[in-house]
């Protein structure tokens, strides 16, 4: 049997390279887990290996989203950088489930879940942080890729993702961003971090939950001491902006910290892939410069 039973879902040529999708049994989510990876098409100079964009999708999301509304793919080949799509909550009957959509299947928040009935599969920091890695290891193209060189991005609860995952673990990533991140999920105004976060931790007011807040962790930053450039584009149009993603929070926060911070606030964008999609070309530029990925 394959590492992981990995199975290829399908493998499907665009932008010069080619997308994977993939699934394999995971320990860490104790169900079937599926993912999906751009790997830019080769090209007779280049020879390097591809550096990893890590991308965290939002509520609602599988690695779907991304990969057919982000425009990312034409970019990432062009700076010579492979996509990692990973989906946003286990799956399968065995999880536990919540009918609202902002809770349980494709809501996993990046945490790991400590309270019934969620703690059984909804391990999503773990999956990403550590099982994840190791799987890309055995695809079967894996020889392509530079595991040693990691950047992370991601959209709304994905932004969340992002940040926290980058603060979390300062060592693992060449630089972080955000489209329209839930920067502070455990204050009282916002109601997707605060329904999430006592779900799956049991409260949103205890010190795991603030472990898991983007704006909380960079406030508990040395000043001067976390190097990684960030850089978070956020719609003012967006209907969430005001009501449930405060990224001025993160950002006041951050640059009081010391932090490389780059924060633009677009007019008339709102949160949707029209948004996302816009800005896509820019976070891919400012991560490969970061990676040290040039141009072709
Ligand atoms: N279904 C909801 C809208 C959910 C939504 O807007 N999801 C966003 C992420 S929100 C924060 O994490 C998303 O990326 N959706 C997927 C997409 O393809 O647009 C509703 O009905 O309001």
């Amino acid at each position: 049997m394959a590492p992981f039973n990995l199975k290829t879902i399908s493998v499907t040529r665009a932008h010069h390279g080619t997308l994977h999708r993939l699934q394999h049994d995971s320990e860490t989510l104790s169900s079937v887990a599926t993912f999906a990876v751009f790997v830019p098409g080769a090209v007779e100079d280049f020879k390097d290996k591809f550096p990893l964009l890590l991308y965290l999708s939002g509520l609602t999301c599988t690695d779907e989203n991304v990969a057919q509304k982000g425009c990312a793919f034409e970019h990432c080949h062009a700076r010579r950088v492979a996509m990692v799509m990973p989906d946003t909550s286990p799956r399968g009957d065995d999880a536990a489930d919540d009918e609202a959509w902002d809770l349980g299947k494709g809501a996993g928040f990046y945490v790991d879940a400590s309270a019934a009935p969620w703690s059984r599969h909804y391990k999503t920091y773990s999956y990403v942080t550590k099982e994840l890695p190791k799987v890309l290891r055995a695809c079967d193209f894996a020889d392509a890729l530079d595991h040693e060189r990691v950047s992370i991005s991601g959209h709304s609860m994905g932004g969340h993702g992002a940040l926290t995952l980058a603060l979390r673990n300062p060592n693992a990533y060449a630089s972080a961003s955000a489209f329209a991140p839930i920067a502070n999920p455990t204050a009282s105004d916002c109601p997707w971090g605060q329904k999430a976060l006592k779900a799956y931790l049991g409260s949103a007011d205890c010190d795991e939950a603030k472990s898991h807040d983007a704006t909380e962790l960079v406030k508990s930053v040395e000043a001067g001491t976390f190097k990684m450039p960030i850089l978070i584009d956020q719609g003012a149009a967006d209907s969430f902006y005001k009501t449930q993603l405060h990224p001025e929070r993160f950002v006041d926060a951050a640059k009081e910290r010391g932090c490389d911070v780059t924060y633009r606030l677009h007019d008339g964008y709102d949160h949707s892939y029209f948004f996302v999609s816009t800005f896509m070309r820019e976070h891919i530029e400012f991560h490969a410069a970061a990676l040290g990925s040039l141009k072709i």
